[in-house]
């Protein structure tokens, strides 16, 4: 071995051997975890808008596993559809709520879309909800095809709801297509199908079911104590006990007594291979439901029996009649299997079979067959059992039967087929029972074997059938060589022998301490049982029993990314109510909106954006980070627009949050001394004042400035400022601050009886309150004064220290500059012309002047026009609006009478 070699032996960890049987140990359990994990029944919600097949696809897919039929629908249903699998199927109601409820619970959910009304509201509220709850395993099922009967248009139409489907759910899930239906089920190929590809379905874990384990109770019973019990399967994760649990929909509770009780559809473990079901394995547990002919209520359960099976026929009908129902009845029957036919004829007797056979020799056991020689053999309708009865009577002529005590006794013409399995079997010990399909009697050992065999001697003793016995002892002996073999190969070997039984050991030991400590592994079956329901329970509601995980039902301010739904109609408002789905639970709550500012500041916004993420602060139950939310802003299931108003995310929980609100305070200069001015109109008190010290103060130009003190001069709450530059006394000056929003605490569990807090919109709807009108709101147009600067003027000393750029420079002025300045500045005009240019100029000037005159009349008068014209249309203006406005009013004063009116009508 070389050095390094060497090294890297002695760093290797060394396993000690009970650090190995540790590690076993963590193996197996994570194993034996994992295996119960699977074990969980998948719960498949059928969701879809009303009337596409929820129901009829429910009862194919439990016929096509069980072979059962229900015929009324309630609640979940669980079958078994292998020897390791069982499925769970929930119908989902058009109900928001339970729409959102079950949407958090699902492992697979099945969204019908009715082909001949295409993709409604529900589809997309559901799949929204789903995306908001941690999306599970979705596919889609396209039902009523057979409304389409141009195959072209058929196949448009599938590859168009192919299309959109793939597109709202992301792409990765199927769309089934169920093409019709026959006797109210679906075709049989379609079904199976289905059911395959629901049974080989892989899970998709969703993060919140795999931290919050639940119940969706099968099963509800109501005790006299005021208790309610509910039966369920532990779902999603182990559930370990606590002493409450949130009944979803309904509130917390303190659990009065939680037990692991009979699995109703057990999982088969046993070790062979093939997975299929027998015939008497297939199980459908659908305790709500009427299955079959049975069904179970509150109280008690019924077998419904069909009415033709247990009404006696009307005694007083003619003979005519009578006779034609029988040979319709008789004809029905040949039709029916032997099994019913026999039933049916043992419910119309009137007294017992002892009685008969006491009173009458030739009693029937087997159909068409007499045992008696004398009577003719009726005629039989099947080839099949004429030839049955010919066998029988060859026996019959021929047998002699062998007793006990060895005699031989000659059969009797009289005697009866029910004499005949008395003086086979009598006394014999365990060869009473029957084969019934081979009509072998089981037998024990080979000695007993042999005196059944002897029993059926042909002929008379001595002349037995030696071919037959040996045939029968070579059976015998291959049988037991085969079973011998069997044991051998059966036979495990010790070390395995060994593993299994510390395996089902650890297994007893696991199951002990799990239920000593209060956990319930994924896919127990278990019987809650909890106190003083507040509310009473619809049976075609799902009932979901979770966990009160701690701290989630702990109340503070959450914030949420927040976006409104595309399809919402409006967009929401702060401080106004909206109910949250989040986590287990479901709340009313008053939100504030707000964004966040590039210096981390909420900033707070009156409406959420239309197209754009903002965040939500409300009072509520605490979630984890990350958990989606779905947001709904009534309860009504009004299908008039998308119920879904908004969907979020939780980011951050705290005690407080510091959302901020803009407020811009306004002043005028009413002093302008340099760079100070007295600022008044800003504050109310000079005690305000003192309290924004300091502060920053800008002017509309541009300027700033800080708050100095208050000022004496000016009204109360003026104060003194200081600028970086001189301020005019036009200018507004702007003192910009911010204001921390109220946050409501209102926080409104939801449940059946729950009275919800109003919108403000509800709230105007209700009592005709019109929208308040605030002139200031309304827009203006401004006028604008041009404002008039003084000419600049540029001190003489200053001047003469400016650098010679910026100095005045000594311009030649043209001789029309001089002659004004010197109008101007009244100095004698020295003039060049003569007296005739004199003459001229001035009589142009004086046409000039007219001409200018004229002008200016004309401006005047086209601007006094302009203002007319402008005048009219305010005018006409003003009163379109407050014809409007007065018809609004009266409309809605019509309305709150017919109102008042239409309820004294019905009191
Ligand atoms: N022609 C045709 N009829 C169908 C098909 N699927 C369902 N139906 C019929 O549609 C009707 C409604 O079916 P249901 O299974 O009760 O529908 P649902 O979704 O459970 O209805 P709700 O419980 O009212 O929400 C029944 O009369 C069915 O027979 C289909 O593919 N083709």
């Amino acid at each position: 071995m070389s050095d390094s070699e060497e090294e890297q032996v002695k760093q290797a960890p060394i396993i000690k051997p009970h650090q190995k049987q540790q590690k076993d140990f963590y193996a197996e359990q994570l194993q034996a975890n994992e295996e119960a994990e699977s074990q969980a029944p998948l719960l498949v919600v059928v969701q879809g808008p009303k009337g596409s097949g929820k129901t009829t696809l429910i009862k194919s897919l439990v016929k096509h596993y069980t072979g059962q039929k229900i015929k009324k629908l309630v609640g979940p249903v669980t079958v078994r559809s292998n020897k390791q699998h069982r499925v769970t199927f929930v119908e989902c109601p058009s109900d928001i709520n339970a729409m959102s409820d079950l949407s958090k619970v699902a492992d697979l959910a099945l969204i019908l879309i009715d082909a001949s009304i295409g993709f409604e509201m529900e589809t997309f509220e559901y799949l929204s909800l789903l995306n908001n709850h941690g999306f599970p395993n979705v596919m889609g099922v396209l039902t009523h095809i057979d409304f389409f009967k141009d195959n072209k248009q058929l196949r448009k139409t599938r590859k168009k709801y192919k299309k959109r489907f793939e597109y709202e759910t992301g792409g990765n899930y199927k769309l089934f297509y169920l093409q019709a239906l026959k006797n109210e089920y679906y075709l049989k190929q379609d079904i199976h199908n289905l059911a395959r590809f629901i049974s080989i379905i892989k899970i998709a874990p969703v993060r919140w079911k795999t931290e919050h384990p639940f119940i969706l109770a099968d099963r509800f019973e109501q005790g006299k104590d005021n208790t309610t019990t509910f039966y369920g399967y532990v779902r999603g994760c182990t559930y370990r006990l606590n002493d409450r649990i949130h009944f979803v929909g309904q509130g917390d509770y303190y659990i009065d007594s939680f037990e692991e009780v009979l699995d109703p559809v057990e999982i088969i473990n046993n070790q062979k291979k093939h997975r299929s079901l027998k015939d008497t394995e297939k199980l459908v547990y659908a305790p709500m439901s009427s299955v079959g002919a049975l069904t179970i209520d509150a109280t008690a359960g019924y077998i419904t029996i069909p009415q033709p099976l247990f009404t006696e026929k009307n005694k007083f009908v003619n003979n005519e009649e009578q006779e034609d129902e029988e040979i319709e009845e008789q004809e029905q029957q040949q039709e029916l299997p032997e099994g019913v036919r026999m039933v049916r004829e043992l419910q119309k007797l009137t007294e017992g079979i002892d009685k008969q056979l006491e009173e009458e020799e030739d009693v029937q056991l087997l159909e068409g067959f007499e045992l008696e020689e004398d009577k003719p053999i009726k005629k039989k309708n099947s080839q099949q059992q004429i030839q049955q009865q010919r066998e029988l009577v060859r026996l019959k002529n021929r047998v002699n039967i062998k007793i006990e005590n060895g005699t031989v006794m000659p059969i009797t013409d009289t005697l009866l087929a029910t004499d005949l399995h008395e003086l086979i079997y009598q006394n014999k010990n365990g060869i009473n029972e029957f084969d019934s399909v081979r009509y072998i009697p089981k037998v024990q050992d080979r000695d007993s074997y042999r005196e059944i065999k002897e029993l059926f001697v042909t002929g008379f003793y001595g002349q037995t059938d030696v071919v037959d016995l040996e045939n029968l002892e070579k059976q015998i002996e291959e049988e037991q060589l085969e079973e011998e073999q069997e044991q051998v190969q059966e036979k495990p070997d010790d070390n395995q022998k060994e593993k299994d039984d510390n395996q089902k050991r650890q297994q007893l030991v696991n199951q002990l301490t799990n239920s000593n400590l209060g956990l319930y592994k994924k896919g127990t079956y278990v019987k809650i049982v909890i106190k003083d329901l507040s509310s009473s329970i619809k049976d075609d509601y799902p009932m979901i029993l979770a966990r009160s995980e701690v701290g989630e039902d702990n109340l503070g301010f959450i914030k949420i990314r927040i976006k409104k739904h595309r399809w919402h109609s409006n967009i929401l408002k702060s401080n106004d109510p909206i109910i949250i789905s989040l986590g287990w639970r479901r709340f009313q709550t008053i939100p504030i909106y707000c964004v966040q500012d590039p210096n981390d500041r909420l900033r707070f916004v009156k409406y959420t954006p239309e197209y754009d993420y903002c965040y939500a602060i409300f009072y509520g139950n605490f979630a984890p980070q990350g958990t989606g939310l779905v947001c709904t802003q009534s309860l009504s299931n009004k299908l008039s627009k998308f119920r879904i108003a908004a969907t979020g995310v939780v980011l951050e929980m705290n005690h407080q949050f510091d959302v901020m609100k803009k407020l811009k305070l306004v002043g005028e200069p009413f002093k302008v001394i340099k760079n100070t001015a007295f600022i008044k109109g800003m504050f109310n008190s000079s005690l305000e004042v003192a309290k924004f010290q300091g502060g920053l103060i800008k002017t509309v130009s541009g300027l700033r400035g800080h708050i100095k003190k208050p000022s004496k001069l000016g009204p109360d709450g003026s104060f003194r400022a200081t600028f970086e530059d001189k301020i005019q006394i036009s200018d507004l000056v702007f003192c910009r601050t911010w204001v921390r929003m109220h946050i409501e605490r209102f926080y409104r569990l939801i449940t059946s009886n729950v009275k919800l807090m109003k919108t403000m919109w509800e709230l105007r709807q209700e009592k005709q309150i019109p929208l308040e009108f605030k002139p200031d709101s309304t827009y203006q147009d401004q006028e604008r004064v041009p404002v008039k600067f003084a000419p600049l003027r540029i001190p003489n000393n200053l001047q003469q220290n400016l650098p010679f750029e910026s100095k005045e420079k000594v311009k030649s002025l043209s001789f029309r500059e001089r002659l004004r300045q010197q109008v101007e500045k009244n100095l004698p005009v020295k003039s060049n012309m003569t007296d005739k240019e004199k003459e001229v100029y001035s009589l142009i000037q004086r046409l000039n002047t007219i001409k200018n005159e004229k002008e200016k009349k004309r401006e005047q008068k086209d601007i006094q026009k302009q203002k007319v014209k402008e005048a009219q249309i305010k005018g006409q203006k003003q009163h379109l609006e407050e014809g409007k406005r007065k018809y609004k009013q009266q409309k809605q004063k019509d309305k709150f009478i017919k109102q008042v009116k239409k309820q004294q009508q019905q009191q």
